[in-house]
């Protein structure tokens, strides 16, 4: 199957609206796709937390969801649309990542479980999750997270529990910890013995330079490909039943002792 990470620079001198009419045209010109994964909270940008109350949408209805669902259906594509601020009914703000089918039907929604910022930012203003996602694609499995997920490995051993063989990460991961970001991608591939797409943001919004290195890797750790700094489209060839022979030759998950 085919993967399309678009990495978006989120520039604040886009406005949000803005910035949903031309991603929603990027995700228009990946037809032939099998599945395109967008970063986490694009419309407003991960670190500015100022602008989150504004900018929250509903999930059924809210701008993002219509224009990815659209998106979506005119491309014929899986869309994991990252994130956006999403505002439930009872008024409470959540980091919500959303996958739509090729008809353009939503069909998982994800709450991001570890918030960011400690004593600030998101972790203050947004509500976590309460349950990990997994989805049946007709390709695999995918299990969803997002961005500082990606530090917390007994997420990623729930999602494997549950299935998941391509682990899609939507991220807005700052630059000065590209390190920490190219070694837990590998990591989290390495452990679960899936593929691992992480799709981040480029660019620089509330003060905090984006790491960009969207990338895609392989159940072995090896880096399918790997995006640079700038707003890209990045594009490579999953063979998904890697998974399950890698899984079956090198039987690690099977040898665990230790279970929660
Ligand atoms: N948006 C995020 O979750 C940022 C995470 C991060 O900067 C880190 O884990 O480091």
């Amino acid at each position: 199957m085919r993967a399309t990470l678009v990495q978006i620079d989120v520039d604040p001198a886009e406005t949000p609206a803005e910035r949903r009419g031309r991603v929603a045209a990027l995700v228009r010109a990946q037809a032939g796709a099998d599945l395109v994964v967008l970063p986490e909270l694009w419309p407003v940008g991960a670190f500015a937390s100022g602008e989150f109350a504004a900018e929250a949408e509903p999930v059924e209805g809210g701008p993002t969801a219509e224009a990815m669902s659209a998106a979506a259906r005119d491309a014929g594509v899986w869309l994991h649309a990252g994130s956006v601020v999403e505002r439930d009914p009872a008024g409470a703000l959540y980091n919500t990542s959303l996958l739509f089918a090729p008809d353009g039907e939503l069909a998982a929604v994800y709450r991001k479980i570890h918030r960011f910022g400690f004593d600030s930012g998101e972790a203050v203003l947004m509500s976590g999750g309460d349950r990990v996602v997994t989805a049946r694609l007709p390709f695999g499995v995918a299990g969803l997270a997002t961005c500082y997920d990606l530090r917390f490995p007994e997420q990623f051993r729930l999602l494997v529990e549950g299935g998941a063989e391509l682990l899609v990460l939507c991220a807005g991961w700052p630059a000065r910890r590209l390190a920490h970001w190219q070694v837990l991608v590998r990591a989290r591939a390495i452990e679960s013995q899936a593929y691992v797409l992480a799709c981040g943001t480029a660019g620089t919004h509330a003060g905090v330079e984006q790491a960009g290195h969207s990338v895609v890797v392989d159940p072995w750790g090896e880096v399918l490909c790997e995006a640079g700094a700038g707003e890209q489209v990045l594009s490579c060839e999953l063979d998904v039943g890697l998974v399950g022979r890698t899984r079956a030759q090198f039987p690690v998950l099977r040898d665990r002792v230790l279970r929660g």
